[in-house]
C-alpha cells in the first residue's frame, strides 16, 4: 500500500528527510513516533501527496509521487491537528456533507450514520464554532472517512482529548482496523495506541530509527526520546487501554 524508497526532503531551508525508506502492506495500522520536530507531520503530508520528495520515489496504492499526488490526495484522508484549519463548512451537517451530492440518498445516509457514531447527529444543524476542541477533531474524521479513503492519515488523533474522548477515538480506530482500512497515525502519547498499532516507526531528527513490532521497538523507545507504555516498563508486556 505505501512503498518509500529513499526519501530526501526538504523545506526552504530545513532539511527534513535524508534517506527514509520503508515499506507497509494494506489493512495495517502504523504508528508514527519520535520527539518534536522529528518528521512525523512531514512524513503525513508526504503521503497526502501535499509534498513532494525532493529526491527518491514514494508511493501509494500504486499512484507515486513525485508525478501522481494528485491522484494520491485523491484516495488519502489526512487529518491535521488542527482542526481549525480543515473545517470548511458552517455547521457540521455541511462539513460532513461538503461535495456530496444532496441528491444522493446513499451519501446523505452515510453522512448521517458517521454523525451518529460520533455523537455529532444532535449537533448537524450546529455551527461548526460552537463545537469543542475533540468534536472539531471527531468532524474532522467523520468527513474523512465520508471521502471512503483507501490511507486514513491521522496527526495525533487522541491530543486534547478526554477519557470518553479517547475511548471513543479508540474505537474508531480499531473499528478501521477491522475493515482492513490502511491507517498511519502520529502520536507522542503512545499508550492509548499500544494495543492497536500493528507496526511502529520510530523517527528521530528526519531518519528512521526503529521499525518493527512492539515486542522489537519498545525496547528502543526510551533510546529516541519516546516514553514507552507502562504496562511495558512494569514488565506486563502490551496490555488494552480501558
Ligand atoms: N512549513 C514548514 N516550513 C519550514 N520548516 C518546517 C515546516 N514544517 C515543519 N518544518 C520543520 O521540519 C522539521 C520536522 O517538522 P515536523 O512538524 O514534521 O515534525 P513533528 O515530528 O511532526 O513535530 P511535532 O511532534 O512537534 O508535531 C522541523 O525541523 C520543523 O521545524
Amino acid at each position: 500500500m505505501i512503498h518509500l524508497a529513499d526519501i530526501h526532503f526538504t523545506y526552504d531551508r530545513t532539511k527534513v528527510f535524508q534517506g527514509i525508506s520503508l515499506r507497509l502492506e494494506r489493512g495495517l495500522t502504523l504508528a508514527l513516533v519520535g520527539a518534536n520536530g522529528s518528521g512525523k507531520s512531514t512524513l503525513l503530508s508526504l503521503l497526502a501527496g501535499l509534498y513532494v520528495p525532493d529526491t527518491g520515489c514514494l508511493s501509494v496504492a500504486g499512484y507515486a509521487s513525485p508525478g501522481q499526488e494528485k491522484a494520491i490526495r485523491l484516495l488519502s484522508g489526512l487529518v491535521v491537528q488542527d482542526a481549525d484549519l480543515q473545517i470548511l463548512g458552517a455547521t457540521v451537517g455541511e462539513d460532513l456533507c461538503l461535495g456530496l451530492d444532496p441528491e444522493d440518498a446513499v451519501g446523505m445516509a452515510e453522512a448521517r450514520r458517521l454523525a451518529a457514531s460520533f455523537y455529532l447527529e444532535e449537533l448537524w444543524e450546529e455551527p461548526v464554532q460552537v463545537l469543542s476542541w475533540g468534536q472539531k477533531r471527531k468532524l474532522c474524521i467523520a468527513a474523512a472517512l465520508r471521502r471512503k479513503p483507501k490511507l486514513l492519515l491521522l496527526d495525533e488523533p487522541f491530543s486534547g482529548l478526554d477519557y470518553p474522548g479517547m475511548r471513543e477515538m479508540r474505537s474508531v480506530l480499531l473499528a478501521n482496523k477491522a475493515a482492513k482500512l490502511t491507517q498511519v497515525i502520529s502520536a507522542h502519547d503512545i499508550e492509548p495506541l499500544a494495543d492497536i498499532a500493528d507496526l511502529w516507526a520510530v523517527l528521530e531528527k528526519g531518519r528512521l530509527v526503529a521499525w518493527g513490532t512492539a515486542a522489537e521497538v519498545f525496547p528502543l523507545l526510551a533510546g529516541h526520546h519516546v516514553r514507552p507504555p507502562c504496562s511495558w516498563q512494569a514488565g506486563l508486556g502490551v496490555r488494552p487501554w480501558e
